[in-house]
């Protein structure tokens, strides 16, 4: 399967004006202009942070949580391509229906979920709709291009079946490893923590990491042009006084800085700039044995 990026993120939740608000006025993003015309499945919330009408859909839901990965390929034969992909490895897929494809704005839709029951959803042509991305709150720019919206961090207690699953049908590679103490009980094991690169040169599209969590999601990542715009959005989080739940830092493999706070969903967003750029001819996989060269303290999210 050759996936192109992630090409968008749904997330579920009870109020989506709450979401609306955090999407807006906390992230920065800027809810689509055509959004009333485009929902025929359901009561939703675009926010567009590109020339895409939309990069995180908000599904109005009885729950609050995360809600599915949307990951591009290039065209309608590498779509078939990785239909027969699934087929031959025996998971069950439902095709998009009319409704969701014109909601989701592509050509086409397939929906699939992995061992631990994470639901991804893979789509070739999406729209385009070159609207600018004129944020609310003045933000320049998030990098998106050619590198997809983020990363999303999804819970993989069934770890060597979701290793399997990622690798061998979902077509990722190992970019990056390592195995933390998520606990401070040193008699719980280590949990590992795969960091997973699809079709471009982000450092990571998805990691997994060997733990439930209740929302569907450890957390997802949103990247903007500078560290200036990294601080005015720690500013519009204190100011709307939405939840820390982990420091500024810089983390070793992606050498990402960045800070982590909840969204409305119960999931955390990381917020961050300076990624790495990665050529995968040359990159050599390791395991870091620190989170970060510095900050990311994590504890606050527990306080
Ligand atoms: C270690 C790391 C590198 C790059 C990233 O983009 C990134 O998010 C992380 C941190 C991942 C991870 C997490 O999100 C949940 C809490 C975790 C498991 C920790 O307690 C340490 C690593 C953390
Ligand atoms: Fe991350």
């Amino acid at each position: 399967m050759d996936i192109r990026g992630l090409g968008y993120v749904i997330a579920d939740s009870t109020d989506i004006n709450q979401w609306r608000e955090y999407g807006t006025q906390v992230l920065g993003m800027m809810e689509a202009p055509n959004s009333a015309q485009i929902a025929p499945d359901g009561d939703v919330v675009f926010l567009k942070m590109d020339d895409r009408p939309y990069r995180i859909l908000v599904r109005q839901s009885d729950r609050d949580g995360y809600g599915a990965s949307g990951w591009e390929v290039a065209n309608g034969a590498a779509f078939e391509q990785a239909l027969t992909e699934l087929a031959q490895a025996d998971i069950p897929v439902i095709r998009g229906s009319e409704a969701q494809i014109a909601q989701r704005q592509v050509q086409d839709l397939a929906i699939f979920q992995d061992p631990d029951g994470n639901t991804h959803e893979l789509f070739w042509g999406p729209a385009q709709d070159f609207a600018r991305f004129i944020s609310p709150v003045g933000v320049k720019a998030f990098i998106t291009d050619g590198l997809g919206l983020g990363h999303t961090v999804l819970p993989t207690p069934s770890f060597d079946k979701g290793v399997e699953f990622y690798t061998q049908v979902m077509g990722f590679g190992l970019s990056d490893l390592m195995k933390v103490r998520f606990t401070p009980d040193p008699a719980e094991p280590e949990k590992r923590l795969h960091f997973l690169h699809c079709n471009n040169s982000r450092h990571h599209s998805l990691a997994i990491f060997e733990c439930p969590i209740p929302s569907g999601c450890v957390h997802m990542m949103l990247e903007v042009s500078d560290m200036d715009e990294v601080g005015r959005a720690m500013d519009r989080m204190n100011a709307h006084n939405v939840k820390l739940t982990a420091t500024l830092g810089k983390h070793t493999n992606d050498e990402m800085v960045s800070f982590y706070m909840r969204t409305p969903s119960g999931f955390d967003m990381e917020y961050g700039c300076g990624g790495l750029v990665v050529d995968w001819d040359t990159h050599t996989t390791f395991e870091s044995t620190v989170v970060s060269h510095w900050g990311h303290d994590f504890s606050v999210g527990h306080q």
